[in-house]
């Protein structure tokens, strides 16, 4: 399977990652329902509980943040602000113009994903909201498979990526406006070049954000609701 590509169940994680494959939890026990090759939800007496995961990503200004709260609250579910679970250094780092290496990165990937997982409620509480939003770059494909395992093993989590695509320009001018942030404008080159757009890979959902940011919301709200919609 090539990285990226939609995985067939039953799936073997293609990143080990012991610790938290065994930690992950069965949000769905006793479910007579399976994910059909599709990723949809097939038809049986009981239906699935599906948790999403939707991962809001793109480079430093793309609109990760202010996306990501709004569709927090159009959900109904718990945000995690990527930036919030930087290690101090990292963001010493990223303030003081020097872009972050993979290994910076690792750690950083694999605690957000932890505190997504956690985030889910347990299949036992009906009640609660069926997902979470999380704000994180992920400019990389393997940082993207690196979140992708927070959904192997476990048929009711679903992981969908939304990209936030912008021009270096406009992400210039959103970065240099915005105040109070370690990331500077200085940083957007460097995030450009590091960027892998997301080509061909079945879970991610591209997403144009020039223009207001109503405008962008709508369209991120028409984009979850056709793929929320695969799941009815
Ligand atoms: N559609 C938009 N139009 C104009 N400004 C925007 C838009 N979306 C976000 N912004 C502003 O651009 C800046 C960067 O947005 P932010 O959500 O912080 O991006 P990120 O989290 O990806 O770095 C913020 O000051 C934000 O208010
Ligand atoms: O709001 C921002 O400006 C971004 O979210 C920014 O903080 C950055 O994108 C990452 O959090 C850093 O990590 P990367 O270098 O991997 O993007």
């Amino acid at each position: 399977m090539l990285v990226g590509d939609r995985p067939q169940l039953p799936v073997t994680p293609a990143i080990e990652d012991p610790p938290i494959a065994h930690v992950m939890p069965d949000l769905n026990p006793g479910s007579s329902t399976t994910p059909s090759a599709t990723g949809c939800a097939e038809k049986s007496t009981q239906p699935l509980h599906i948790q999403h995961i939707w991962i809001v990503t793109g480079p430093a200004g793309c609109g990760k943040s202010t996306v990501g709260k709004a569709l927090q609250q159009e959900l109904g579910v718990p945000f995690l602000e990527g930036d919030d679970y930087h290690p101090q250094l990292n963001k010493e780092k990223m303030g003081r113009g020097t872009p972050l290496t993979d290994e910076d990165r690792w750690d950083w990937l694999v605690v957000l994903r932890k505190a997504a997982i956690d985030a889910l409620a347990p299949s036992s509480e009906r009640n609660s909201p069926a997902g979470v939003v999380v704000a994180c770059s992920a400019l990389k494909q393997k940082y993207r498979d690196v979140m992708r395992v927070a959904a192997y093993g476990s048929p009711s989590v679903q992981i969908h990526f939304i990209y936030l695509r912008l021009d270096e320009d406009v992400l210039m001018e959103r970065v240099r406006a915005r105040q109070q942030h370690y990331m500077k404008s200085g940083m957007v080159r460097s995030q450009l070049a590091t960027l892998e757009e997301p080509k061909d890979e079945w879970d991610v959902i591209t997403i144009n954000v020039q223009g207001s940011a109503e405008e962008v919301q709508q369209r991120v709200h028409d984009a979850v609701t056709a793929k929320l919609a695969e799941y009815v």
